[in-house]
């Protein structure tokens, strides 16, 4: 896209320390695994705080047209389970949520369901989950490029289940798309990841404890091997934790402009990726104190380099890839060649946009090498991936003149971005004042 054409958001820039309370919406990864458990369940659910994104409307539209009645509307979801119905299409946007947990749950349905998606969508690897439907006797029909979108998924109303094999190094989604409808097949399900390496492992676990939490029964005391015993699934009433990858960006901006920002909600434990982020924060320079449940990390502008290994949380690596273009030092980043297939190739992205502002970045055979240089305003390209737009308004609130493409592209999980980001630099003016979609809410004290 030319300069001319884009739609071009001029990030702002920290005119001093930051001092914000940033609440930010619920998990998209835990919303859309309530989704999909409240579908399968027994009896009705209510999901509180749930993200309403597109990426979650995505997955309430999928399982709509399955049958699942899905209530979006009010402060709390209500779903309501139903026989699942095939001889429909699903709509799975970019979300890879959608594209890998709905194909075991399709098989289950009584008719064929075909899986469609953006043009980006097209790109993301399917392969190793559609052979291993196969393997459990599910017919799938490719209509272009084998192991892409889209597909058919010619559902008979059970799955026999047994034992699976799946290369999981390419998304950790593959495990957790088997795991979360597992129940329902017949005899329960053992899978094994084959591969050479396995990424966000927290995800996984994340499946496994939404899965107990529903009363399911799952085995994960051997490496690499998960067993889902069949049974009930249990409707629930769940409290949705804040998604804690898309506080990132705000966190790491106290780093960038100085001052403090904040963020309540902040679990005592969890399964998210960015239950890291204190750690790794720190690693780089930040100080972070958790008071109750709110954490609060604050800097001096300084952000030292690290080496990193973000295999368990790759969803943070293209927050982390901007701070460290900021840094004092280089930055290395390891563990990561799976980005290559997440919304955008997030490691040829990084490296693009940090290069076309006059940093450096390099591509490895797995991750990033970052070393700082002074930066210049230019065109930020996001290639629809939303943590590119969040990356650019990062690198944007010390650089002048960053103009970030397609912010809009950050509705996949927080469609209240730029309110968000304008309404913590407005707080700040003000003295610590809550942000929540764009509108300040009050003092904090
Ligand atoms: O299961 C999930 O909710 C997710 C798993 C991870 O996928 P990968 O293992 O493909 O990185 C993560 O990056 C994605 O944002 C969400
Ligand atoms: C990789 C991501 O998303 P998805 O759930 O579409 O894989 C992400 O949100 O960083």
């Amino acid at each position: 896209m030319t300069r001319q054409h884009a739609d071009l958001w001029t990030a702002p820039v920290a005119d001093g320390a930051l001092d914000a309370t940033v609440a930010v919406p619920g998990s998209k990864s835990l919303s859309n695994r309530y989704l999909v458990l409240a579908a399968l369940a027994g009896g009705p659910s209510t999901l509180r705080s749930l993200l309403v994104s597109r990426d979650t409307r995505l997955m309430a539209g999928a399982l709509e047209a399955l049958g699942v009645q899905v209530d979006l509307g009010g402060d709390a979801v209500q779903v309501t389970p139903a026989p699942l119905r095939g001889h429909v299409t699903i709509d799975c946007g970019l979300a890879g949520t959608v594209m890998r947990f709905l194909p075991a749950v399709a098989a289950l349905a009584d008719g064929p369901v075909r899986f469609t998606g953006d043009p980006e969508a097209l790109a993301r690897p399917m392969g190793p989950l559609l052979q291993a439907l196969r393997a459990l006797d599910v017919r799938v029909d490719e209509e272009g490029e084998p192991g892409r979108l889209p597909f058919t998924v010619h559902g008979r109303g059970a799955v026999r289940g047994g034992h699976v094999d799946v290369d999981a190094s390419g998304s950790s989604q593959f495990v957790s798309g088997l795991l979360l409808a597992a129940a329902r097949f017949d005899q329960g399900l053992t899978v094994r990841h084959t591969g050479p390496t396995l990424p966000s492992l927290p995800h996984i676990e994340m499946t496994v404890a939404v899965l107990r939490a529903a009363g399911v029964v799952v085995d994960d005391s051997r490496p690499d091997i998960w067993h889902v015993e069949a049974g009930p699934v249990a409707g629930r009433d769940v409290q949705v934790e804040p998604d804690l990858s898309n506080a990132a960006p705000f966190l790491c901006a106290a780093m960038v402009a100085g001052g403090s920002v904040s963020v309540p909600g902040w679990p005592a434990r969890t399964t998210q990726p960015g239950g890291l982020l204190p750690g790794i924060l720190t690693r780089m320079g930040a100080s972070t104190s958790l008071d109750g449940d709110v954490l609060t990390v604050s800097g001096t502008g300084a952000v030292h380099g690290v080496d990193l290994d973000l295999r368990a949380a790759g969803e943070l690596a293209p927050t982390i890839a901007a701070l460290a273009a900021l840094g004092d030092s280089p930055t290395r980043l390891r563990g990561i060649a799976h980005l290559r297939g997440h919304e955008s190739d997030r490691l040829a992205a990084l490296a693009a946009e940090i290069t076309r502002l006059g940093g450096q970045a390099e591509q490895t055979s797995d991750g990033l090498v970052i070393t700082p240089r002074p930066l210049h305003g230019g065109v930020w390209r996001t290639y629809a991936d939303h943590r590119m737009a969040t990356a650019g308004a990062l690198v944007g609130l010390r650089v002048r003149g960053v103009e970030v493409e397609d912010v809009a592209t950050t509705a996949k999980t927080l469609p209240g971005f730029v309110d968000l980001w304008s309404g913590m630099l407005a707080a700040s003016a003000h003295g610590g004042r809550v942000v929540r979609d764009g509108l300040t809410a009050g003092p904090t004290a």
